[in-house]
């Protein structure tokens, strides 16, 4: 896969990180974890338990768009976790980008709630789940590259259907 860029999107607590790095690991790509680019007062923010706002998110997607570029231009493959939440965010990535994916990760509040919970040391308080399902913007048919994908088996089933619905599912090239 060749020179291709996947983006694990959803809420919170869906499994992006954990899918998105075993996923990684199976196609022999980059792994690059959004979280990990987000400005220094959106973690603050975030921390704080107040949802980002469009303002805050912006130099947060220029970033990652700008890695899905730097791939690109050395025909790497990479998996990248960026919740692109808005069609407009995830519009905002495919700008200029010859080879994107999504893959959707969906599953229901009670569910990622209880994980969230389980989950240890991050940043992310559980009081947010509830502002991250607000803010997004569920994929319709007019999104043909974004792929949804159930977050209720084991992650090693949820990464094997994950490789037969992206086998399916042809990307959507636009001339950079
Ligand atoms: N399929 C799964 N089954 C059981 N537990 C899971 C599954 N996927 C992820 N988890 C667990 O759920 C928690 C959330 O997963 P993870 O941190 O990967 O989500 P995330 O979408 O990257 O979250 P965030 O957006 O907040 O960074 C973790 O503790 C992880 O181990
Ligand atoms: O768009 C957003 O509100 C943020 O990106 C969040 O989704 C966080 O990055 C992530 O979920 C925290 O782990």
């Amino acid at each position: 896969m060749a020179g291709q860029c996947i983006i694990l999107m959803g809420v919170s607590g869906t499994g992006k990180t954990t899918v998105g790095q075993a996923l990684a690991g199976v196609l022999g790509a980059k792994f690059i974890d959004g979280d990990d680019l987000h400005p220094r007062n959106n973690i603050v923010k975030m921390a704080a338990s107040q949802p980002l706002d469009d303002d805050d998110r912006q130099p947060w997607l220029e970033r990652i768009a700008d890695v899905i570029f730097s791939l690109e231009q050395k025909n790497e493959s990479g998996v990248l976790v960026c919740s692109a939440l808005k069609k407009r965010y995830r519009d905002r990535l495919r700008e200029g980008s010859r080879n994107l994916r999504f893959l959707w990760l969906t599953g229901d509040y009670t569910c990622i709630l209880h994980r969230m919970q389980q989950r240890k040391g991050h940043f992310m308080p559980e009081a947010l789940l509830q502002s991250q399902f607000a803010a997004l913007e569920i994929p319709d048919d007019s999104e043909p590259d974004i792929i949804a994908v159930d977050i209720a088996p084991d992650v090693s089933l949820i990464v094997e259907q994950s490789l037969a619905l992206l086998d399916k599912t042809p990307s959507v090239r636009v001339p950079a």
